[in-house]
């Protein structure tokens, strides 16, 4: 039986189309002849902003919606001004698709260069939460361009929300080989939602008795993961810690350049979105500097997500034996995009 893939790719700005193009190179190099991939491109982002004044109509979420999941590059760039297009486009999708999981594993792979001293095992997953916290837009500003301006910006913390994305990182956690899971948060201080967090981690805890829990403040948490990230299996975060944490995660195991990510919907209901954890490094853009790894990995977790775990498990395989090799040399986003492509088909 013919099987298929109905997939929505989102260049967006900056290194966005750069790095879609290779992982998209990988993708094809990956699948089985039986599988028919059909991909859709959609113009989001600054161009079609400054063309038509849209991020995301209604009739865009429709079509989305059709798409069995979702590859975008990035979003975000300085002739927009800040939020519009990271508001008026991302977080608007993955709180329209549910995207309540955001999976964001981090792996320091052999052979690869990290600012830490020794070469410690790093090899955890992030399992930030993707719909609530300070992200919902929930606050306002009085007096604005006053002395007397007020602004705030509400953490929405929900029972529902919390202990949704709570039991999906207890799930995770029960099927690694550590089995540990432990909650980031920041309880001494954020004491309304941190009670919260803390009395929903630990009423789930009792339905996994094999998971080892801990809780460390996201302070803390910054320090651990410099100077003993090798105690972290499974992380489970708010939605703001988890942005902070993950791009000191990726920094500390391979750079922003390889880190990945997956935002996802569980029960299908939506499609998921997958992406590299970076943005569109407008400093960057252009000049083939780009490095597609992350795109790639965040390509595999697409792959495992619907089901190909052979083909996302060679992609990762791909990655690490390139990441191996690749020391002090220079190549460009195409070079490095061909030989995973070389590598995954051979
Ligand atoms: N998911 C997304 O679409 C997403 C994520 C983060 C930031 N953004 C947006 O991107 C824009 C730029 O944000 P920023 O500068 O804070 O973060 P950024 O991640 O784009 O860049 C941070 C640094 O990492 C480097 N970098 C990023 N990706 C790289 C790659 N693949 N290879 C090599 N180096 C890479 C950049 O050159 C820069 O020095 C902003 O508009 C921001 O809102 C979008
Ligand atoms: C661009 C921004 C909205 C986004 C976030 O904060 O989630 C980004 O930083 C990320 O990590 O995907
Ligand atoms: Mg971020």
């Amino acid at each position: 039986m013919s099987r298929r893939i109905n997939l929505a790719v989102i260049p967006g700005d900056g290194i966005g189309q750069e790095v879609v193009t290779q992982g998209l190179k990988v993708l094809r190099a990956a699948l089985p002849q039986d599988v028919k991939l059909e991909t859709q491109e959609y113009d989001f982002g600054a161009k079609r902003y400054h063309a038509t004044g849209e991020t995301l109509t209604d009739a865009d979420v429709e079509q989305l919606k059709a798409h069995d999941a979702i590859l975008l590059g990035a979003i975000g760039d300085p002739s927009v001004p800040s939020g519009v297009l990271e508001r008026g486009f991302l977080l608007k999708l993955r709180f329209l698709f549910d995207h309540h999981v955001n999976l964001r594993p981090s792996k320091l792979l052999p052979g690869v260069a990290t600012p830490l001293a020794g070469q410690p095992e790093i090899d955890f997953v992030v399992v930030r939460e993707g719909t609530e916290g300070p992200y919902t837009g929930n606050g306002g500003t009085i007096r604005k361009g006053t002395p007397h301006e007020v602004a705030t910006e509400v953490s929405v913390n929900t029972a529902f929300g919390v202990e949704r994305v709570v039991r999906d990182a207890f799930a995770r956690a029960q099927a690694r080989p550590r089995k540990k899971l432990t909650l980031v948060h920041k309880n001494n201080v954020l004491a309304f939602a941190g009670h919260l967090w803390t009395n929903v981690f630990n009423e789930v805890a009792k339905e996994f008795p094999e998971v080892t829990t801990d809780y460390i403040h996201v302070d803390a948490a910054t320090i651990y993961l410099v100077t003993d990230p090798g105690r972290f299996d499974v992380i489970v975060t708010d939605n703001l810690f988890g942005d902070i944490i993950t791009d000191l995660a990726a920094a500390v195991s391979g750079g922003i350049g390889v880190a990945a990510s997956g935002n996802i919907n569980p029960s299908g209901e939506f499609p998921s979105m997958f992406e590299p954890v970076h943005g569109s490094a407008p400093d960057i853009a252009g000049q083939g500097k780009a490095d597609p790894t992350a795109t790639v990995l965040s390509v595999a977790l697409l792959l495992r997500h619907l089901g190909y775990e052979a083909e996302a498990a060679r992609i990762e395989e791909a990655v690490a034996a390139d990441l191996g090799e690749r020391g002090e040399s220079t190549r460009t986003t195409e070079e490095i995009g061909d030989a995973l492509a070389v590598r995954v088909t051979g």
